[in-house]
């Protein structure tokens, strides 16, 4: 299968663990031997942290993103360093490099392309640049919830939706650098127009990768209705 699985920075950058990306290298490794992988790392509370300074410059929103772009190639490098000869030692800056380096038969490890979205729009884009068989993403909760977890405790997970549902559920939310929170409107419009089969599991189990590409019942899937 060709899976694009996009990595939260809530989970790479916690705590700047080597842990956690050698955790990450060795199951997308092993995966590699069996399917062609993508993976767009996001950013992170450096990025957070790089875009806050960036805007008490007095720079406008599209700086700020560009910023945020750079933490996340950063922290591909990261994981670049971590996979080593398994991976194709470059960061694609768009998608069409990321499908010319894939040609060398390497896992691809990528941040983000231009401003305006955030890194799960990337993981979308690529997923439909690239034809992906699936798409995951490995966020800091299970999945989705009806409402903010870290914020209200009845919050249920949904199992199922469709993307016009997300989109419904999603709209209104902050669009401002390093504020796309969970997802963006981006990223769900890609998945309803591709019909992309994608799954939101919690990747502070990595494991839950492998459980997601088996097809075992995990997070949230999103369905076309
Ligand atoms: N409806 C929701 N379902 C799940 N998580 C949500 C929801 N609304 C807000 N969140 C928040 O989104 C966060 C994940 O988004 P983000 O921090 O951008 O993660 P990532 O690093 O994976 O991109 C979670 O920690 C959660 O608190
Ligand atoms: O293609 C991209 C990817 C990222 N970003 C910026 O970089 C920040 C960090 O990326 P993301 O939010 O995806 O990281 P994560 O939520 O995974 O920490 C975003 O908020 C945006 O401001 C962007 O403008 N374009």
């Amino acid at each position: 299968m060709r899976i694009v699985a996009a990595i939260g920075g809530s989970i790479l950058l916690q705590d700047y663990n080597a842990e956690r990306f050698k955790e990450y290298a060795e199951i997308l490794k092993e995966l590699s031997e069996e399917h062609e992988i993508f993976v767009v790392v996001g950013g992170g509370k450096p990025a957070r942290d790089y875009i806050t300074a960036v805007r008490n410059l007095g720079a406008g929103e599209a700086k700020c993103d560009d910023i945020g772009i750079e933490v996340t190639r950063l922290n591909a490098k990261l994981l670049l360093l971590a996979l080593g000869n398994t991976a194709y030692q470059k960061v694609p800056h768009n998608f069409g490099e990321a499908l010319e380096y894939s040609a060398s038969g390497k896992i691809i490890v990528m941040g983000g392309t231009e401003p305006a979205h955030s890194t799960d729009a990337v993981s979308a884009i690529l997923a439909e640049y690239v034809q992906a068989d699936l798409l995951i993403n490995l966020t800091s909760v299970d999945g989705m919830y009806t409402k903010d977890p870290r914020k209200y405790d009845d919050a249920e997970l949904i199992e199922e939706i469709t993307a016009t549902d997300m989109i419904e559920f999603i709209k209104g939310n902050d669009v401002k650098a390093g504020t796309y929170e969970f997802f963006d409107m981006t990223a769900i419009q890609m998945i309803k127009r591709s019909n992309l089969e994608t799954v939101i599991a919690n990747g502070n189990k990595p494991q839950n990768l492998v459980k997601a590409i088996k097809g075992e019942k995990i997070g949230t899937r999103v369905i076309s209705e």
